[in-house]
């Protein structure tokens, strides 16, 4: 199957959102950035943005929460039909029964870690996942530089999804460009999080084709 690409709308222009997507129309999903300036040094949007956004889309959503208690908020998120939730593991005091809450409520759910978070305390709940991101920089702020440090955490989750015959998706979202797309694909992930790499494209709508060619070409799929 061939990578996904998720635009992060981080970089779009926020006054004209509508059109804005209009222009990744080719893309898997589009990813929204929620923050709350408390799990992270920066604030975005909330409920009532996504649930325009959710209705004016070409693309489904995936919305990635960094926000601190995420047992609260998440499902608020899912109730909206957005098509995946991630929560930061890190922001959730229940990641298991937060994650069966989402899929309840109709939506796909993820579990997001930041770069020091290890994987490991988690394998035992990928069945409960629909996809787990791999943070490849510090949450918080778009256009940061790709973190390598994170590449063989990328490859440990893959080995452990493949054992685990469970059906996961391994995102990974920051600093990912036509340079560093195929280090992570490599590393095993499967959608890709572009946010500058996309809306700072002259025509964001071929930045995605060719971040995905890059991608499937490095994943050898
Ligand atoms: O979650 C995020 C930041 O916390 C964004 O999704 C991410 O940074 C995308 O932006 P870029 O591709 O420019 O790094
Ligand atoms: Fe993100």
């Amino acid at each position: 199957m061939s990578a996904c690409i998720h635009p992060s709308i981080l970089s779009a222009d926020f006054v004209n959102l509508e059109a804005e997507l209009a222009r990744i129309g080719g893309a898997d999903a589009v990813h929204v950035d929620v923050m709350d300036n408390h799990f992270v040094p920066n604030l975005t949007l909330g409920l009532p943005v996504v649930e325009r956004i959710q209705a004016v889309s070409p693309v489904p959503l995936d919305a990635h929460l960094m926000i601190a208690d995420a047992d609260r908020w998440a499902p608020l998120y899912a109730d909206l039909g957005l098509d995946s939730v991630t929560f930061h593991a890190e922001a959730a005091a229940a990641p298991v029964k937060l994650a069966r809450e989402l899929r309840a409520r109709g939506s796909k759910a993820g579990m997001a870690l930041r770069p020091a978070t290890a994987v490991e305390p988690y394998l035992d709940m990928l069945s409960e996942l629909d996809m787990l991101l791999i943070m490849t920089v510090e949450p918080g702020f778009g256009g940061q530089a790709f973190l390598d440090l994170t590449l063989p955490k990328i490859r440990r989750a893959r080995a452990a999804v493949d054992g685990s015959g469970a059906s996961v998706a391994i995102q990974v979202d920051g600093g990912i460009s036509a340079s560093t797309i195929e280090r992570a694909a490599e590393a095993g992930a499967d959608v890709f999080v572009a946010g500058s790499a996309v809306y700072g494209a002259d025509d964001p709508g071929d930045a995605v084709e060719r971040l995905r060619v890059l991608a499937d070409r490095a994943r050898g799929a």
